[in-house]
């Protein structure tokens, strides 16, 4: 029998039913929502996350115009190995998550929680599985489009907020001019934060926030300029981007197989083409589970550390799962090491 929970259609209404319960879960297995909602899981997470949070009647958002718009914004994700729809809606529930920690109760508006919402399930659309080096190197029309400047993430936005110039789509119909500006604002900062060339500057800003953080009795931080709110957005943006290592393994280790996957078919392309091959995109060199040790040092760690450190205590146990994970890894790693002495 078909019924149509959560807006989207699905065979089995008691096993989706049943995933939703865990929607502000961290961990939640978006794979099997891809399943469960028949390859439509940005849109069922997404109206879910509007709807618990009350932002359907707090901005007067038409419901048939929110699943349109969500509709056509998922059948907008290419269907690549990893940015596709699927990491779509795992980054939106994984900022859903970091949104109701304890230390940043009733810190924003409701307004920057719509923007961020947003920002997720908007943040790869139209993703074509290729580094924004690779588009540069090759002198793409999107390079060309965006002067070699955050091309992918400029796009991902330009798509989005096209797709609102639809009657039918427009989710923002009802909402005044003046917040709508802001909004529009927050959307563009966040998105583009996602940009990995702007990740040491991100961070460096969060661990000076830290260090200044001002803490209410209540152990919520208190963050008195824009300017502050929005460095807060956008590194709890690139954290629920960057979060797959912070997620349990099996989860952690499907994503980086398709991670590799997209990688490795832009190195086969860059060999076709003569080019030289990226880093990290040879599938005959690569080393996956060294270079994820590399990532969660070099990276991801150091991220999640200082997020943990600015919402002390909410983020202990995804810091934990992620040390865990990284010695799994280790492990992998040295066992290859052994084998191949062998
Ligand atoms: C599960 O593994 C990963 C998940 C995410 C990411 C990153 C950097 N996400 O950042 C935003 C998208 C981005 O900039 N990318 C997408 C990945 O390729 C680089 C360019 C990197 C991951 O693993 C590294 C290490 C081994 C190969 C990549
Ligand atoms: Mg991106
Ligand atoms: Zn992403």
């Amino acid at each position: 029998s078909e019924s149509y929970p959560f807006g989207v259609k699905t065979s089995k209404p008691d096993e989706l039913d049943n995933l939703m319960k865990d929607l502000d879960v961290w961990g939640l297995n978006l794979f099997l929502m891809d399943e469960l909602t028949e390859h439509r899981p940005l849109t069922a997470v997404a109206y879910a996350i509007f709807k618990q949070r009350d932002l359907i009647n707090i901005f007067q958002i038409c419901p048939s115009t929110l699943l349109n718009y969500l509709s056509e914004l998922e059948n907008h994700y290419q269907s690549v190995p990893y940015h596709n729809k699927i990491h779509a809606a795992d980054v939106t529930q994984s900022i859903h998550v970091l949104l109701n920690s304890k230390a940043l109760e009733s810190v924003f508006t409701d307004a920057e929680i719509l923007a961020a919402i947003f920002s997720a399930a908007i943040h790869d659309v139209d993703h074509p599985g290729l580094t924004n080096q690779y588009l540069i190197n090759t002198a793409s029309e999107l390079a060309v489009m965006y002067n070699d400047d955050s091309v992918l993430e400029n796009h991902h936005l330009a798509v989005a907020f096209k797709l609102l110039q639809k009657d039918t789509l427009n989710i923002f119909h009802n909402v005044p001019r003046n917040q709508l500006r802001s909004i529009r604002n927050i959307v563009i900062d966040m998105v583009r934060a996602t940009d990995m060339s702007k990740h040491m500057s991100l961070l460096a800003e969060l661990k000076t926030m830290v260090e200044t953080k001002k803490v209410a009795g209540s152990g919520i931080i208190e963050l008195d300029s824009y300017q502050d709110r929005i460095r807060v957005l956008k590194n709890m943006l690139h954290c629920a981007d960057l979060s797959n290592p912070t997620k349990p393994l099996e989860i952690y280790r499907n994503w980086t197989e398709r991670v590799m996957n997209e990688l490795f078919m832009q190195g086969d392309r860059e060999s076709s083409q003569g080019l030289e091959i990226s880093a990290m995109c040879d599938r005959h060199k690569a080393c996956i589970e060294k270079t994820q040790v590399g990532f969660i040092d070099f990276i991801v760690h150091p991220l999640w550390e200082s997020w943990s450190d600015l919402v002390y205590p909410d983020a202990q146990d995804i810091l934990d799962t992620l040390e865990k994970n990284r010695e799994w890894y280790c492990s992998q790693a040295d066992k290859k090491q052994t084998v191949d002495k062998n």
